[in-house]
């Protein structure tokens, strides 16, 4: 007997795959054949491909929806099109019963095929303020889903829900021991795990780096800098592990960490609160951004369960300080961690979205 299909999609950073990444064993475990719709060479195909064997991934042209001139602006459109044309030949071959979208600039033409193809889409947003894919996706969704209870202000009544964060299960499972393997730390200090996002952040970057030498004379740290900014010079120095990015060994990672300091992404902080790692958050500014991590950021901050400090700010502030300063408040950011729950297993989430199914 045939199974039924659901279609992913969602990319171009790691934060619009983490979810779909959750939901891919529950749907997998409920018998469906899983297909995903992504980019040729966005971050998505990465960790689809080299994670998820039992999922089939199809690549479609995707233009960028940008705030400023390039001009790419110029051509993106026609890629849009052309991304339209492709997902649709792709969902009328599949027959999908439903479309998940984690959004991100390629989601966007799989939403303007699945209006035409007429199958109902389910979209999601991470973030506190709804980004720009979705925004445009929305008009042709059938109900959008959100992490954070002050989004719905942002879109209209009736076809939005709240369902909190959707963690990955194996970010729970982390083994301590296992970490300070993978970071070969001899765990004699304090340990802190430094995460500039999917992409990593060279602001994080240097700021850490410059004081590096004091920082490492009271904590050890794990660093997860990004792709292609690894520093050779700091390979052999004890207490400092350096990662670009790390897919299986992530959990084990979190759990060596007694803290973290972290851009604000929300599903980097979510996980961060879900194993109740005391953070500061450096969120991107708004100059560089839709301001979306700042809003993620200020909201943790009014809930107690972060420290906050803007990345202009940085120059003029000292990064052991900044590390003192998260240790010298851990208790109480762990106590308010305790009484924030705002996640929803796989499973519930998987059962929401097919409920919309045709
Ligand atoms: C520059 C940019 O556009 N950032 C956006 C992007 O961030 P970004 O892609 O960084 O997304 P998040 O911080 O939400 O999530 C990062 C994900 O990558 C994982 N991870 C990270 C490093 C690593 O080595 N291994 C690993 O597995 C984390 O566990 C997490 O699941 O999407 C977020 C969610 O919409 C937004 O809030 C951010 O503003």
């Amino acid at each position: 007997m045939k199974r039924p299909v659901i279609v992913l999609t969602g990319g171009g950073t790691a934060g619009h795959v983490s979810v779909n990444e959750a939901l891919i064993p529950v749907f997998d475990e409920k018998g469906y054949e899983i297909h995903y719709i992504g980019s040729h060479d966005g971050i998505e195909k990465e960790l689809i491909n080299g994670g998820h064997p039992e999922v089939t991934y199809h690549a479609i042209q995707s233009g960028k929806l940008r705030r400023y001139f390039s001009m790419k602006n110029f051509s993106d459109p026609f890629r849009v099109g052309t991304g339209v044309l492709q997902a649709y030949i792709i969902l009328q071959k599949l027959k999908p019963e439903i479309i998940f979208s984690k959004g991100g600039f390629v989601s966007v033409p799989v939403v303007l095929a699945a209006k035409l193809a007429k199958i109902p889409v389910v979209a999601h947003e991470s973030d506190v303020s709804p980004g720009l894919a979705n925004k445009l996706a929305l008009p042709f969704s059938n109900h959008i889903f959100t992490v954070f209870e002050e989004t719905l202000n942002y879109l209209p009544n009736g076809k939005a829900t709240c369902t909190g964060a959707v963690i990955r299960p194996e970010i729970f499972s982390g083994i301590r021991k296992e970490g300070l393997r993978i970071a070969g730390l001899p765990c004699e200090k304090p340990v802190f795990i430094v995460m500039g996002g999917s992409q990593g952040s060279a602001v994080l970057n240097d700021a850490v780096r410059k004081e590096l030498d004091s920082i490492l004379k009271r904590f050890e740290v794990i660093h997860l800098c990004g792709k292609g900014n690894i520093d050779e010079s700091l390979e052999l120095v004890p207490g400092y592990s350096q990662f670009e990015y790390v897919t299986e060994g992530l959990p084990h990672l979190l759990a060596a960490a007694d803290f973290a300091v972290s851009r604000a992404g929300s599903n980097a902080i979510f996980e961060l609160l879900s194993v109740h790692k005391p953070m500061l958050l450096i969120p991107l500014s708004a100059a560089k951004s839709r301001g979306d991590q700042l809003l993620n950021a200020s909201l943790f901050k009014s809930l107690g369960i972060a420290q906050i400090v803007q990345e202009e700010e940085l120059d003029n502030l000292s990064m052991m300080d900044l590390f003192n300063q998260l240790v010298k408040e851990k208790s109480e950011l762990v106590e308010n961690m305790k009484k924030v729950s705002n996640t929803k297993s796989p499973e519930m989430m998987a059962d929401l979205i097919l409920s919309y199914k045709k």
